[in-house]
């Protein structure tokens, strides 16, 4: 007899940048008040899901030894959550196929998260909503809401309350990824003790940012990008103001930490200045490697098996 082997259901999740990131105080569940502007950037990581007869996570890609297969890995989360909810067992293999830098502040394991719960929606044919999916994101991290919604959009609460952003145009980015990684709550409690011996920069609200995101004119965009944890990240990875002043020198229009970094982004007039920002950034020492990468992009979503690819 013959044995059907399963098709996998293959989605793409895109990566983060903070275009603005203004740290509030520390609440009473540990967790800090944000205001927040993400674009989801095109450097992405695929999730495939196929029925099994036990929970199975596999990853490759750049890193994928430094990322746990076991109960630790959100997918795993994701897949546990997502069944609890629905009354079935966590019964599928998942492989994650790693574009995104580990530990670099861009969502990466979030986002792998959120592409789980799409991809498991979609083979377990639950037909959840996206308001459902986004309940369930919101329990497994606050980044999960906005890499499953994509697109720009601000964030309040911990990261996790979503209102959609008008931004017109693509922009254009430059990823200098470090040679180490920065766990994010370290960075937050470096922030807080920072806070306690003297008063490091705020950067205030984003309505500035918001016009120029409408207006799509990147030189607008560049001077307003900031994020209260980049002197906390600094702190931690004093290398990373080299970085910093090495893209704007190899002429980005401006650079900041992403997220809680160390990977630093670069936002460019246009595509050929990009890549040739990356190009000198890569020859200058300065990064582990370099990525270029636009925005914003979709969220997650299912792709047919055939266009796996990173871009
Ligand atoms: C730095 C950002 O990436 C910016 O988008 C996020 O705030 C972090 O999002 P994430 O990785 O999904 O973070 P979570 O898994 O929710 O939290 C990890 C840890 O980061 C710290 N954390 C995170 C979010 C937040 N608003 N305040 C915090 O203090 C807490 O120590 C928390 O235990
Ligand atoms: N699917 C996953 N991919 C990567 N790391 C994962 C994953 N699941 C769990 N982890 C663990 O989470 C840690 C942080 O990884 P991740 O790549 O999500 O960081 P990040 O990009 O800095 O996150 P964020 O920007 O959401 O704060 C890793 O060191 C790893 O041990």
């Amino acid at each position: 007899m013959l044995s059907v082997v399963p098709s996998p259901v293959v989605v793409r999740a895109p990566s983060k940048v903070n275009l603005h990131l203004s740290v509030g105080d520390q609440r009473a569940d540990g967790y800090h008040e944000l205001t927040t502007v993400f674009q989801a950037l095109s450097l992405s990581d695929e999730v495939s899901v196929v029925p099994a007869k036990a929970l199975r996570v596999s990853v490759r890609g750049e890193n994928a030894s430094s990322v746990p297969t076991d109960e630790r890995n959100l997918v795993w989360k994701a897949a546990v959550l997502l069944a609890d909810a629905v009354g079935r067992e966590p019964l599928v293999d998942i492989t994650i196929d790693k574009g995104i830098p580990v530990a670099g502040g861009m969502a990466g394991g979030s986002t792998d998260a959120a592409a789980t719960l799409v991809a498991l929606n979609a083979l377990w044919e639950l037909d959840l909503s996206r308001e459902e999916l986004t309940d369930l994101a919101a329990q497994l991290g606050s980044d999960v809401p906005f890499v499953l919604h994509g697109g720009t959009a601000v964030g309040t609460g911990r990261g996790e309350k979503l209102l959609p952003v008008l931004s017109r145009n693509t922009f254009h980015w430059v990823l200098a990824l470090a040679k180490g990684g920065l766990q994010t709550p370290a960075v937050f409690r470096e922030l807080d003790e920072l806070r306690e011996k003297g008063s490091p920069p705020r950067i205030g609200e984003p309505e500035e940012l918001m016009h120029a995101l409408a207006s799509g004119d990147a030189t607008a965009l560049a001077p307003l990008l900031g994020n209260d944890l980049q002197a906390a990240a600094v702190s931690l990875l004093p290398q990373l103001r080299r970085t910093l002043r090495a893209g704007v020198t190899a002429g980005a229009l401006a650079g900041i930490v992403s997220g809680s970094g160390p990977t630093c982004a670069f936002l460019c007039a246009d595509s050929d200045t990009a890549v040739a920002v990356g190009a000198e950034l890569s020859g200058a020492g300065v990064c582990r490697t370099v990525r270029v990468a636009s925005g914003p992009v979709p969220g997650a979503r299912v792709v047919t098996s055939e266009s796996i690819g990173f871009s």
